[in-house]
């Protein structure tokens, strides 16, 4: 029997219309305790519209969804208070420095002025910002801005992590380091990763989701996958041959 106890997202029978246009149909995601789930797709799958429900900021034209057991569209602020969201464009303020952002992201996450010390202290030294916590946000290198990101999505203790392509533009090392804390984070929180680097979903995720077209055309495990890219292309590109062929006829 399955148990829905452990699920920290339990979206089922997501779809999303833009007008017409149905841009995410019949979605369901599934988070687990401990678990780095990886959301691919090529450009225009639906994986932002997907995002953007989830983490409360769009609502679905049907489904419904609960974050760590508390439904997001009865109960919002209790359900976003479940989860941490990094954008593709990190929330930050350049003119603070890292310890004054993360305080201030610390009132808005609603943590009370007692514990706000210790969880600033916390969120930093998880993800490697001690020395530079007196530094200006907008002097950091890209891949530092990035940490503070994932700091301020950590801050409150979230049962679930949304990260949004966070080694876009990072130098190697740099994005080394971040994959090594989001897998360090992931046994913790659960994650949800979207990227379109493949071989980044396979150094860090336990499963992976793969839209196409708004629906659903993979979601396993990556035991026994020997080449992600392989699955993806193979997926899209029949899919793409399908469609074409039902065109052709
Ligand atoms: N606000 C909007 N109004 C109308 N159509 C939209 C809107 N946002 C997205 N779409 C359409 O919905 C579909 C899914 O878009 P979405 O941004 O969710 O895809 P995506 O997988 O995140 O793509 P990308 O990787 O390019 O960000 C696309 O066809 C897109 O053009």
């Amino acid at each position: 029997m399955i148990n829905h106890q452990d699920r920290l997202i339990n979206a089922i029978g997501l779809s999303r219309y833009y007008s017409e246009h149905c841009a995410v149909n019949n979605v369901d995601v599934v988070l687990h305790k401990g678990e780095v789930l990886g959301l691919l797709g090529p450009n225009g799958a639906g994986k932002s519209t997907t995002m953007q429900m989830l983490t409360g900021n769009l609502s679905p034209s049907v489904g419904e969804i609960q974050i760590n057991g508390i439904d997001l569209l009865d109960e919002p602020r209790n359900a976003k208070q479940q989860m941490g969201y990094l954008p593709e464009q990190p929330p930050v303020y350049r003119d603070l420095t890292v310890s004054e952002y993360l305080h201030y992201c610390a009132r808005l996450r609603n943590v009370p002025a007692v514990q706000r010390k210790g969880a600033v202290a916390t969120a930093s030294e998880r993800c490697g910002l001690q020395d530079v916590s007196k530094r200006l946000i907008g002097n950091l290198s890209k891949g530092f801005r990035q940490r503070v990101g994932i700091a301020q999505a950590i801050l409150h203790n979230p049962a679930v992590v949304i990260l949004d392509e966070p080694t876009v533009g990072l130098d190697p090392i740099q994005i080394r380091e971040i994959r090594s804390l989001i897998r360090e984070l992931g046994k913790e929180h659960g994650i949800i990763l979207s990227t379109h680097i493949l071989p980044e979903v396979q150094a860090v995720c336990d499963r992976v989701q793969i839209l196409n077209h708004g629906k659903t055309v993979f979601n396993d495990t990556l035991e026994g996958v020997e080449s992600l890219e392989k699955v993806f292309f193979d997926l899209i590109f029949r899919e793409a041959d399908s469609t074409h062929a039902e065109v052709v006829v």
